[in-house]
């Protein structure tokens, strides 16, 4: 069987980064997605961002929508403190796989759990079956039209607090436009944007930050 992409970038970090090194991983998928073969990570120019708003919330209860390979779950849990903890839901199992691998080559998988499984589901069961209490933070960085409807899925679940931030990828390209009016037209909800590019091009792109007031 001919390899993915996702293989070939995996296969390319095994071979090339140091193991339990999560900023050589990250660097590694980088260098490959920039010079080799395009992916939809968040990348290095996104990732600075992801990295202050995370040093400045030093969250203990995380969520990612939208494992994808890793990268940002690696990029994550670099930053955590030993006692926090970053659950990611990825759909695909193929995606998901490859993710687990990535994690353990960086030496992160006591921070992250990976969640196979579709977020409308996974969600509902988050308190119940995951432990989780509240969320200190949430990457959403997944299927776009998934952004509205899984945020309102937290809030019906009781699953923010006051504080509790919501940093949402691709809100320029490709685009969440239904995520973006609602969410800054919600009183209940402090809204920055902040304008980037797509990874790895000179397109342009932002990250939201949502911050919810309860
Ligand atoms: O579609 C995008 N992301 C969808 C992600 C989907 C992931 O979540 C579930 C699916 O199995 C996949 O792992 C995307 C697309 C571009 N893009 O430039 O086209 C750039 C990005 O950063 C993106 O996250
Ligand atoms: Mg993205």
């Amino acid at each position: 069987m001919a390899q993915s992409k996702e293989e070939r970038i995996l296969n390319f970090v095994l071979q090339n980064a140091i193991k339990g090194d999560p900023q050589s991983v990250v660097d590694t998928i980088d260098k490959y997605c920039s010079q080799k073969e395009w992916a939809m990570n968040v990348g290095d120019e996104k990732g600075l961002i992801l990295d202050k708003i995370l040093e400045e919330t030093k969250p203990s209860a995380l969520l990612e929508l939208g494992t994808y390979c890793g990268y940002s779950a690696v990029r994550i849990a670099r930053l955590l403190k030993p006692s926090a903890c970053l659950l990611t839901i990825e759909f695909n199992p193929d995606f998901a796989a490859i993710a687990k691998q990535m994690i353990e080559f960086a030496g992160v998988q006591d921070k992250v759990k990976i969640l196979e499984g579709p977020s409308e589901t996974i969600i509902p069961q988050l308190k119940k079956k995951h432990e989780v209490d509240t969320l200190d933070f949430v990457f959403l960085d997944h299927w776009k039209d998934r952004y509205l409807p899984d945020t309102i899925l937290l809030l019906e679940h009781g699953l923010l607090r006051k504080g509790s931030v919501i940093l949402a990828d691709n809100v320029v390209c490709p685009g969440a436009p239904d995520f973006i009016k609602y969410i800054r037209n919600n009183n209940s909800f402090e809204c920055t944007n902040y304008p980037s590019h797509v990874e790895y091009m000179k397109a342009k792109d932002a990250m939201e930050k949502a911050v919810f007031l309860g």
